[in-house]
């Protein structure tokens, strides 16, 4: 039986349209333009911070506001959940999963607060044994400090971690993880360019892929 550990925005969930509502919250009220949809999935993948500081600068808005802007937008992201769905297929893939005898985590470069709060509000947080956020330590993906954690957590067994991102690619690189590539979420990379054991487009097949590569492992 394998640990596999999940990326969380773009991969089990799409949660893009709340960040682009909190973010444009933010922006309003500082009398700016919001984002589009697509400029919100082009900002996700390396935490709050960054997502800040991109947009930020897509509005033209001075460094010296980030700290306050930041602050802002972390107030709101607790309640960031209405919007957000899980990808079609995941709940049943993470049912055949546990049925088969896995342990699940995860490693995400959100914050933990809203981490655990969407994947409650889903009814998803049953699913996994350990979360790690973006600040659950001092360093976040692409360091693979946070995704060796999430496995110690779950014991021992073969390695396996999911995701959709550039971010997500360096760090199963970068931690020696077999990586496999959901290409339906963020990703602005062509799927060639990522590393990757194998890509998928529909979580249906997630539970036999995860069984292929344990076979060759
Ligand atoms: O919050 C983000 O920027 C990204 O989150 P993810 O690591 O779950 O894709
Ligand atoms: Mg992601």
């Amino acid at each position: 039986m394998a640990r596999i550990v999940f990326d969380l925005d773009g991969t089990l969930i799409d949660s893009a349209p709340d960040i682009h509502g909190i973010a444009n919250e933010v922006l309003e009220q500082e009398g700016h333009e919001g984002l589009s949809l697509a400029q919100t999935h082009d900002f996700i993948g390396n935490g709050a911070a960054v997502f800040v500081t991109k947009m930020r600068g897509a509005r033209g808005i001075d460094e010296c506001e980030q700290a306050r802007l930041l602050a802002d937008f972390i107030a709101r992201y607790d309640n960031a959940v209405g919007l957000t769905l899980p990808y079609p297929g995941v709940l049943a893939a993470l049912d055949a999963l546990k049925a088969g005898g896995h342990t699940l985590g995860i490693c995400t470069n959100k914050p933990i607060r809203p981490c655990r709060l969407v994947l409650e509000h889903l009814g998803m947080d049953h699913y996994f044994d350990t979360m790690w956020g973006g600040d659950s330590l001092p360093v976040h993906k692409p360091d693979p400090a946070p995704l060796h954690a999430a496995f110690a957590a779950l014991g021992e067994g073969p390695q396996l971690y999911v995701g959709d991102s550039d971010v997500d690619a360096e760090t199963g690189h970068r931690a020696g993880v077999p990586f496999l590539l959901f290409t339906e979420g963020y990703r602005k990379c062509a799927v060639e360019d990522l590393h990757h054991a194998v890509a998928f487009d529909d979580f249906a097949d997630l539970p036999r892929l995860v069984q292929e590569l344990l076979v060759v492992a």
